[in-house]
């Protein structure tokens, strides 16, 4: 399909109050969408579904889902349009709300420290939201500038009219499962991106991201056969660099996707250690609700044809080509709401025993900027 008749079929979809998905993933180029045919909503019972769940922060709250045997599936896979480079105007028209922000921010935070310095915590990842005005609010052709601008990221545009719009560019992967492989990113510590990969990392965020790691493997080790744990990498993600580790693994046969998800979701580079706490501290003391923000979001029990991985390249073997189930999710992060005129910015950072609240109130301001700069 070209990418016009794409984004008209979106853009009526919209008009009509119908809820959808446009996404693009990592380094790809084609562009998805999901189109559904009615306005109900449909939840996630247990995992086995099959199509675009749309996961709340708080697991107790419900998975929303656009279920792929009401929908349109439809794909393009290029983005030709005149209308994304257009700037919309963006007014900041809290700049006095944003030093009352500061202020509440860091109070948050030395009040993380405390509770990490008493033993209450290990880590805890702190969280605010922004709002800015917007004289246009497209979302289509802000989705457009997110496409243009972070190639690496998951670029994803959300709608359902009882639930809201949301718009991210993400570089977390929660986890990807392809039949019983799967692998999951481990991805935490913050640094602005200044021209080079080749960085020094403080031991702060060297053990938030280990905090990580460690968490995906304790709690997945009754779960899989065996696992493998990449070398720590710097990746970069807009203006901003992470560190990330991948673990790869075999996930023993009688183990359920709902299972893994319980196990993993909300990971430490989200919420915190102990998982439990962490979650009582953040919904006790952010004084906002996250809703989608660090939930997670993504392909569910997508069917793919797999090749065999090794083998000669016959027809005899081609025949064994197999459809497995897939899931590709990712962690919602670097992303907006619209609501009106507004775009509700969330950002945040993983607050340990060294966090100082000026850099840690700076991170987010750093972070911010992914979204900002493409309003
Ligand atoms: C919480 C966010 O990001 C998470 C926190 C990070 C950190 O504390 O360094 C880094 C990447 C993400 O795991 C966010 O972007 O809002």
């Amino acid at each position: 399909m070209t990418s016009e008749d794409f984004f008209k079929r979106i853009e009526t979809q919209y008009h009509n109050q119908l809820p959808f998905v446009v996404y693009r993933k990592p380094n790809e180029n084609n562009i998805f969408a999901l189109r559904q045919n009615n306005t109900d909503l449909f939840f996630t019972e247990d995992f086995t579904e099959k199509g675009f769940v749309f996961s709340p922060f708080d697991e107790l709250d419900k998975s929303v889902l656009i279920p792929t045997d009401v929908s349109e599936a439809i794909s393009t896979d290029s983005i030709i349009s005149k209308s994304y480079t257009e700037h919309v105007e963006v007014s900041n028209t809290n700049n006095l709300a944003s030093s009352e922000s500061k202020t509440f921010h860091t109070n948050l935070i030395n009040k993380g420290v405390e509770a990490i310095k008493n033993d209450a915590l290990k880590k805890v990842v702190l969280s605010r939201k922004e709002n800015i005005s917007l004289k246009e609010a497209n979302p289509i052709t802000i989705f457009k500038r997110l496409l243009n601008t972070y190639k690496s990221a998951f670029v994803y545009c959300w709608y359902h009219p009882k639930i809201g719009l949301w718009l991210g560019a993400t570089p977390e992967t929660l986890i990807k499962i392809e039949g019983k492989r799967f692998s999951i990113m481990a991805l935490a510590g913050t640094q602005d991106f200044k021209g080079t990969l080749n960085v020094v990392w403080q031991n702060k965020e060297k053990q938030e991201q280990q905090f990580v790691t460690d968490f995906i493997i304790d709690n997945l080790k009754t779960a899989i056969e065996s696992y493998k744990v990449s070398d720590v990498e710097t990746v970069k993600a807009g203006n901003l660099l992470h560190l990330k580790t991948m673990v790869s693994a075999q996930l023993k046969s009688d183990v359920s996707l709902k299972e893994v998800i319980t196990a993993l979701h909300p990971t430490p580079a989200v919420c915190g250690l102990p998982k439990e706490e962490a979650k009582q501290f953040i919904l006790k003391n952010e004084g906002y609700n996250r809703e989608f923000y660090t939930g997670f979001l993504g392909e569910l029990n997508f069917e793919t044809k797999v090749s065999p991985r090794s083998g000669r390249r016959n027809i005899e073997n081609r025949a064994y080509t197999v459809t497995k189930k897939c899931t590709q999710l990712y962690v919602n992060l670097r992303c907006m709401q619209i609501i009106n005129q507004q775009a509700i910015i969330y950002v945040g950072g993983g607050i340990t025993t060294s966090s100082n609240a000026e850099s840690e109130w700076q991170e987010t301001v750093s972070k911010s900027l992914v979204i900002k700069s493409v309003l």
